[in-house]
């Protein structure tokens, strides 16, 4: 049975990659089925082997994503090797009028934007122990190619530095032993809306 949370502003989260977000907000989505849901993205690349529209990712042609884009549609929106990726409010909204939650899993140039978008959201920033514990689970995943983790380490590096500055983010958890992360994720979630 879906539990709501009391406060159902979107929520950002964020970290670097190979973190755990995914395990940690997975976990919620197990545990509280029917309540949450991911904000699927629109992108003007080409889908993958078994990636379906809608469902992995809204497939746009490149004119259509400019032209949301000159009408303010996205909360945030970039651009990786010639391809545009963002969110868009439209997507946002649908999915907070079904009732859901939603959650976005976004970088840090994509959190810069939201925060100084029309969206109130709240922001949660996943920490590694160590960026030594990171490196480990970025190798452990066995996902990445040695530059790929070269590079998403320098990442976390600008990561971990902007998530230092006071006030940006609401809550900073460090997922160091997973279940305990995952209780202050939840307990976030769930906090109580402050009057
Ligand atoms: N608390 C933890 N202790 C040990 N290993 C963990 C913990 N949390 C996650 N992991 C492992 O770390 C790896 C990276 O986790 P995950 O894929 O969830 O990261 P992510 O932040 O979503 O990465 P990306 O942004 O690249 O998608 C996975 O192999 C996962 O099982």
């Amino acid at each position: 049975m879906a539990t709501p949370p009391p406060d159902h502003r979107p929520i950002v989260v964020s970290g670097p990659s190979g973190v755990g977000k995914g395990t940690l907000y997975n976990l919620l989505f197990q545990r509280h089925p029917d309540t949450f849901c991911l904000s699927v993205s629109h992108t003007t690349r080409a889908p993958r082997d078994g990636e379906q529209d809608g469902v992995h990712y809204h497939f746009v042609p490149m004119e259509s994503f400019e032209d949301l884009i000159a009408k303010d549609g996205f909360v945030e929106h970039a651009k990786f090797s010639g391809n545009r990726y963002g969110t868009s409010k439209m997507t946002i909204e649908e999915q907070t009028n079904k009732g859901k939650v939603v959650l976005l899993d976004i970088e840090m140039e994509g959190v810069k934007q939201i925060k100084q978008s029309s969206i109130s959201a709240r922001y949660v920033f996943i920490s590694p122990p160590s960026v030594e514990v990171l490196e480990s689970r970025l190798r452990g995943r066995g996902t990445e190619k040695e530059e790929n983790i070269q590079r998403r380490l320098a990442q976390a590096k600008n990561e971990l530095e902007y998530s230092q500055i006071p006030g940006v983010h609401d809550k900073v958890i460090v997922n160091d032993d997973l279940e305990k992360a995952y209780k202050e994720f939840e307990d976030f979630v769930y906090k109580p809306l402050e009057s």
